[in-house]
């Protein structure tokens, strides 16, 4: 097999469209089945998020790191309530492999708003957020929510198509994938800042090789960098993925995989970080439902319950800031 250069891109516009036809539904069902088993990774266009709304994100990213150490640490993720795990990730904290140096990605996490009072406020990744004193609410809080909120409409849709494309002998309804989304699922949504790194170390990423442990990644890219890269195990080589206008790099985590008794792939990723220049990303990630029990739907009869996976993948990677999630 030829070396491959890029990951596919996948049209849904068609099935945004109320009025398609079955065979436009259908082709784009083959396509992001493709891409889900073949890469784990795929370009997503025809998505119906705005320029706008997603300048809106990547603007809030960039404000959030103009905070100072001081700003930034007020709303230190080690002050969150109990292991509701959000607010801000310093650098050189998340380790990947066994003799990477930590990420030097720095990062301000938000979820899903559970007040304080709610009674499952405080357990996994479950809680209010930390929100900067000094960034007013319509240049960032509000405006972080609402995209968050389009996210979820967005990785919905994703959901139904994913769950159209299993094998037909598995014969599972069209709604097979929808419980992931549903009750308050796990929504972190992460506002990612690498800064240069001059100094080129084999041992040193942004973010280390690694999978994400929840179900569906939307990540959305600033243009005129680069950096991600996926693992693509026919060659053995890593592609770049790098940023297309208008285009979210979409990525199966590894519930899906499990969900899914490995049909879709939850595929090793890294960012390599650039030289001179620095880097923003917005990645939403569908954790999932937290107390939902998945057996696997190939009938092999594995189990996982999606908060225990991701809390366990974290303790594993976050050193002593995951301590907490214990
Ligand atoms: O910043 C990126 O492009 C990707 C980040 C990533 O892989 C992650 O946060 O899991
Ligand atoms: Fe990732």
């Amino acid at each position: 097999m030829g070396s491959v250069e890029e990951i596919p891109t996948v049209n849904i516009s068609a099935w945004l469209n109320p009025s398609s036809t079955e065979e436009d539904r259908q082709n784009i069902v083959d396509a992001m089945r493709h891409a889900c088993t073949t890469y784990g990774f795929l370009n997503l266009v025809g998505h119906g998020v705005t320029l706008e709304e997603q300048k809106q994100a990547m603007d809030c990213a960039k404000l959030f790191f103009t905070l100072s150490e001081e700003e930034k640490m007020d709303v230190w993720i080690g002050k969150s309530k109990g292991k509701s795990f959000r607010g801000y990730e310093p650098p050189g904290i998340q380790v990947h492999q066994e003799g990477l140096l930590p990420d030097t990605k720095e990062c301000f996490i938000i979820g899903h708003e559970v007040p304080e009072d709610h009674p499952d406020s405080g357990t996994f990744s479950t809680g209010p957020n930390l929100w900067p004193k000094s960034l007013p609410d319509d240049k960032f809080r509000i405006p972080i929510m609402r995209y968050q909120a389009r996210m979820v409409e967005l990785v919905k849709v994703l959901l139904k198509i994913l769950a159209r494309g299993l094998p037909k002998e598995w014969n599972c309804p069209p709604d097979a994938l929808d419980a992931l989304a549903e009750n308050d699922p796990s929504i972190p949504m992460r506002l990612l800042h690498y800064a240069p790194q001059p100094v080129r170390d084999e041992r040193q990423f942004g973010v280390g090789d690694h999978t994400d442990f929840g179900c569906i990644t939307i990540l959305l890219q600033e243009m005129g960098t680069k950096g991600l890269e996926v693992w693509y195990p026919p060659t053995e080589t890593w592609i770049p993925v790098p940023p297309q206008e208008n285009a979210y790099v979409i990525n199966i985590g590894d519930m899906v995989q499990k969900y899914t008794g490995g049909y879709y792939r939850s595929a090793r990723h890294r960012v390599v970080t650039f030289s001179e220049k620095h880097r923003y990303s917005v990645p939403f990630f569908l954790n999932g439902q937290l107390k939902l029990k998945c057996t696997a739907l190939d009938g092999s009869g594995v189990e996982t319950i999606v908060g225990e996976h991701i809390r366990g993948r974290l303790i594993e990677t976050m050193g002593k800031t995951g301590e907490k999630l214990k």
